[in-house]
């Protein structure tokens, strides 16, 4: 087993609130990986610090075995929480933009743009600038600009917030796809149905991974009918 990502001995605190408590994490090479909490559990912070955007107080990362540095970044795809789009610019420009900033050339931009087009089904509105795209439009564009360099690692928070069930559907197909391809996933989400998609989850709450295992494996060692029951009972690993 690979581990392309790493955490340990998280901690983390803003002013005296303290966010992570002692985190270990881990992905394998080519696993979806859930990471699943409640509002406000630290999710979007532990991806930040695990991407290298927000320090830790304490602990230490590790991408690819390594200390995180710029030449790694060119092996993530990160989709933020929030759209970082320029709503000035068309659908196109937006990944022209950042296919450049990866290192593309024109001619595989351009072949790329059409491919993760396709992909998120937003083929038909390249030309459009994103503000007058709607929210899941939004979503969906930003997860093609992840795409773009076919990263090995994706780190995604929240990529299906505000999407349809059928457009919910499809994204998580495609991220079975990316992980057939090999490419290894985390994602946030506080939907409950979407953990079965995962190979692995690891349950945040209050600072501190509750448990971590495939979801099948979790409801059997916690002899509960759902993910939920783990965390109403805040039992630890
Ligand atoms: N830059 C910051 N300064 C101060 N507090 C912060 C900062 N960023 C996050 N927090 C706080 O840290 C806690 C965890 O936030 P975080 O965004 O990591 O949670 P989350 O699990 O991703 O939540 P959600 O599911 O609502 O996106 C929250 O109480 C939040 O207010």
């Amino acid at each position: 087993m690979v581990i392309q990502l790493s955490g340990h001995h998280l901690y983390k605190k803003f002013k005296q609130q303290t966010i992570l408590n002692d985190v270990n994490i881990s992905l394998a090479s080519g696993e979806i990986y859930g990471l699943l909490g409640p509002s406000g559990s630290g999710k979007t912070t532990l991806v930040k610090i695990l991407l290298g955007l927000e320090k830790c107080d304490q602990g230490k990362v590790e991408l690819f075995n390594q200390k995180p540095s710029i030449s790694s970044f060119h092996h993530l795809g990160y989709m933020a929480q929030s759209d970082a789009l320029y709503e000035e610019l068309t659908a196109y420009e937006n990944l022209d933009f950042f296919g450049s900033i990866q290192g593309l050339r024109k001619k595989e931009r351009k072949q790329r743009i059409e491919e993760v087009a396709e992909i998120v089904h937003l083929k038909d509105h390249l030309s459009k600038k994103v503000l007058q795209y709607s929210g899941g439009m939004k979503r969906r564009l930003s997860l093609a600009c992840a795409l773009i360099h076919k990263p090995k690692l994706y780190l995604l928070d929240e990529p299906t917030v505000g999407l349809d069930p059928l457009l919910r559907q499809s994204i998580w197909d495609l991220f079975q796809k990316l992980k057939d391809d090999g490419a290894t996933l985390i994602v946030t989400t506080h939907v409950m149905d979407e953990v079965n998609r995962c190979d692995r989850v690891g349950l945040l709450k209050d600072g501190r991974i509750l448990a971590t295992g495939s979801p099948i494996d979790l409801l059997k060692t916690y002899q509960v009918n759902s993910i939920e029951e783990i965390f109403l009972k805040g039992e630890s690993d």
